[in-house]
């Protein structure tokens, strides 16, 4: 006869698709009910309209199903409330971090209140603190923070860099910035000055191009030191190049930066789109606010307002209905932008009248108008 420690037992090797980690320990299952060989579990998504349910569903039938003496298995699905959701992400992140729990005080992820990294990240500082993030590697995250870090600079704004991009780390190349880190009196790193920009960069700290080994939980140390053992000056934007991935990437963010929005890069194509979804409904999934969508390699301009679509259309277009936030802008495939990431020029100041160069500064002035809405 099947009884309620066998089905929850079931349950524990139940995943969720994107936060990687059982449905019993996120408290998604809310109820089990058994009636002679008949189970009914009750389970809490994390978010209305979560795209994986089905895959949920799925799994969990498939798992009481398996258990001796169960006839039949019904699913009733429901969703959390603010609490539970936010709970759940909480067990999310402890579990990522392992024995974090009796980490000190000072290596804990900042709350939503108090205990921050940096004034920067407090509800009442004015710096907007932009993750770039993408999903999919290779879309061209690095080369779009360089050109929007330039483009607000242009447009008259503080801005600082960070590239977490720990082992593609690029933004010192892409923006002309080399040379060792330096710290001031207190011991503290003095950032990149670079075409205007304030850049922090694991470049800094190896020396050149040697690759970096390193695990999942480094992005966290290495963010919370490129934030309390930086001199940042005062700043208005910060954008954070973000390594590629999906759910841990995002779901560290959430955790550490509440107050950060994020930017998605994705490419015209289908596969790209879908990471980047992936990416992004993790995001909305921990309230994290996604700002919207960057669309990058849309089209070769060919002169005369002809287009070549070489990656097909509409992944940015696609992607920013799902996820009901604003298509930023398609940058065009021009080789001057590969050129201008290549010598440290981005293409904002190698090619001003270029199409892909206008096109940042347009998106950088929507990134402002939507970051201050
Ligand atoms: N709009 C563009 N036009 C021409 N070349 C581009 C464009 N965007 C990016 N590239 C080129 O594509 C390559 C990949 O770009 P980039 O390094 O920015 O991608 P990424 O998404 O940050 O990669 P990773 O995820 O691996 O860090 C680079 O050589 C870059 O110069």
């Amino acid at each position: 006869m099947v009884n309620h420690g066998m089905v929850l037992s079931a349950l524990g090797a139940v995943t969720d698709p994107e936060l990687h980690y059982d449905i019993v320990t996120l408290n998604m299952v809310r109820n089990i009910a058994i009636q002679g060989g008949e189970v009914t579990v009750d389970v809490a998504l994390t978010v209305a309209g979560c795209p994986l349910h089905q895959r949920i569903e799925q799994d969990v039938t498939q798992a009481v199903e398996k258990l001796p003496g169960v006839s039949s298995v019904q699913v009733r699905l429901d969703v959390m409330n603010d609490e539970e959701r936010r709970n759940a992400f909480a067990r999310a992140f402890q579990k990522s971090q392992g024995q974090k729990a009796s980490a000190p005080e000072a290596q804990r992820p900042p709350g939503r209140e108090g205990n921050l990294w940096s004034p920067m990240l407090g509800e009442s500082s004015e710096t907007v603190v932009l993750g770039i993030a993408s999903g999919k590697g290779g879309v061209g995250k690095s080369t779009v923070t360089a050109n929007l870090a330039v483009a607000l600079e242009r447009l008259g704004f503080r801005v600082g860099v960070m590239d977490m991009d720990i082992y593609g780390y690029s933004q010192g190349r892409m923006l002309g910035a080399h040379g060792q880190a330096r710290a001031n009196q207190e011991q503290k790193i003095i950032p990149w000055n670079a075409q205007g920009v304030h850049v922090v960069s694991m470049g800094m700290f190896v020396p050149d191009n040697q690759a970096v080994v390193w695990r999942g939980p480094m992005l966290g140390k290495m963010m919370q030191q490129f934030f309390t053992d930086v001199a940042w000056p005062e700043l208005d934007y910060l954008l954070i190049d973000l390594p590629p991935g999906t759910g841990d990437v995002a779901l560290d963010v959430a955790q550490r930066l509440p107050k950060a929005s994020l930017v998605i890069v994705t490419t015209p194509q289908v596969v790209a789109r879908e990471v980047a979804m992936r990416t992004a409904d993790v995001a909305q999934r921990a309230q994290q606010r996604v700002l919207g969508i960057i669309e990058n390699m849309s089209y070769i301009p060919m002169g005369g307002g002809e287009r070549m679509e070489v990656f097909g259309r509409g992944g940015g277009e696609e992607l920013s209905k799902q996820l009901d936030v604003p298509l930023l802008g398609q940058i065009p495939l021009e080789s001057s932008v590969r050129e201008g990431g290549d010598r440290g020029t981005p293409v904002l100041l190698s090619a001003p009248d270029s199409e892909a160069a206008i096109t940042f500064l347009q998106v950088a002035q929507k990134i402002h108008a939507a970051a201050h809405a």
